[in-house]
């Protein structure tokens, strides 16, 4: 049980990933200042978790189930939580979709807005009230650098960031006056079950209702480049979780985090040119006219920060 001086901070998809990392560098903080509810929608996942864990668990970690998708298991799952006190909500659960839009039903897509949209929303509806009274909390959600900048055939899930980074900074000012804080993590590729789930799935797709060209352009064209990025982007999910805590720890958290400087400049386009153009233009070309050279993306990257390209971007004509 959290002792009186421990935070207890409670996060949601601890079964792999992230969501696993935070769970384990939190419960092993030297100074114990963390009591951590780890939850996963199937314990049956629990064992990368509870070795990974080592002495800390039954110790600063306890396991819970907690589906994000359903009203009665987050309701159980808060209720047992003594004294319904979460001092840290960790909204980290959340599934990928990739492909073209023609081939992807209806219901793959509304299963993404309910877990990435509103399984966080289920979450902070449950723990925020209480929050409020106490005029104290810290709400974590694990957005994404797709919640500001949409990445091509990842229409849906960067739609649904889109809808968590709208209504977290809707959240945001309300909840200022009640003393509880609200902090958006952006990562951006990060190496994790999320990546080969995604692969997985795209292997398996036969594309019904894409023509035969977005079919090719996205097996032959935008896979070998996201594949690319990864590999020269792509950080390690410690890396969020240490990002995480420091988030956690500020006296002053900030409301965006950006984890990876990288993609700095993919941002930046977006505020650079408020017509869009830069951004749409950019990532076009990059992925069909500089495809081939994704491997020196960095230098690319890195270009893009120039200031001869900024002074286009916002010249009036
Ligand atoms: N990897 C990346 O490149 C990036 C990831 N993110 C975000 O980080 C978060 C974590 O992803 P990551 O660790 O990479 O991926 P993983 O696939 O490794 O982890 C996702 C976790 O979410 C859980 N989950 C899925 N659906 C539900 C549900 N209905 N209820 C409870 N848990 C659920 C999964 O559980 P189960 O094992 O049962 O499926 C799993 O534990 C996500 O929100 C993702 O959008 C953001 C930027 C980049
Ligand atoms: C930057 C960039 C690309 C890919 C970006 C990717 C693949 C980002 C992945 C982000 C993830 C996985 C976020 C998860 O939430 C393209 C389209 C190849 C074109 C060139 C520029």
């Amino acid at each position: 049980m959290a002792s009186a001086s421990q935070r207890v901070v409670l996060i949601t998809g601890c079964s792999s990933g992230i969501g696993l990392r935070i769970a384990v560098l939190l419960a092993k903080d030297e100074q114990k200042r963390y009591y951590v509810i780890a939850t996963m929608r199937d314990l049956k996942k629990k064992d990368k978790l509870v070795q990974a864990a080592g002495d800390a668990f039954g110790n600063t970690l306890t396991l819970q189930a907690l589906d994000v998708c359903s009203d009665d298991s987050v309701r159980q799952c808060i209720s047992a939580v003594k004294d319904r006190r979460v001092d840290i909500l960790i909204n980290n659960a959340g599934v990928g979709l990739l492909g073209p839009v023609e081939s992807i039903s209806l219901e793959q897509m509304k299963m993404v807005f309910e877990t990435n949209f509103f399984g966080t929303v289920r979450m902070i509806k449950e723990i925020m009230p209480d929050m409020k009274r106490r005029r104290a909390g810290h709400i974590i959600v694990m957005s994404s650098v797709m919640g500001m900048q949409g990445v091509v055939f990842n229409d849906v899930y960067t739609a649904s960031k889109f809808a968590i980074e709208g209504f977290c900074e809707s959240l945001a000012v309300q909840l200022l006056k009640f003393n509880v804080k609200l902090s958006l993590i952006e990562p951006g590729p990060v190496h994790t079950e999320f990546e080969a789930k995604m692969m997985e799935e795209v292997a398996k797709m036969e594309f019904p209702g894409a023509d035969a060209d977005t079919v090719r352009y996205f097996k032959d064209v935008y896979i070998p480049s996201s594949i690319d990025i990864f590999e020269a982007m792509g950080q390690k999910p410690d890396d969020i979780a240490k990002c995480t805590k420091k988030v956690i720890e500020s006296r002053n958290p900030r409301f965006r985090n950006l984890t990876n400087s990288l993609y700095t400049p993919i941002v930046a386009m977006k505020y650079a040119d408020e017509t869009g153009g830069l951004s749409v233009h950019t990532f076009y070309n990059l992925l069909f006219n500089f495809g081939s050279l994704m491997h020196i993306t960095m230098n690319i990257l890195k270009c893009l920060t120039c200031s001869c390209l900024r002074r286009r971007a916002i010249s009036p004509d």
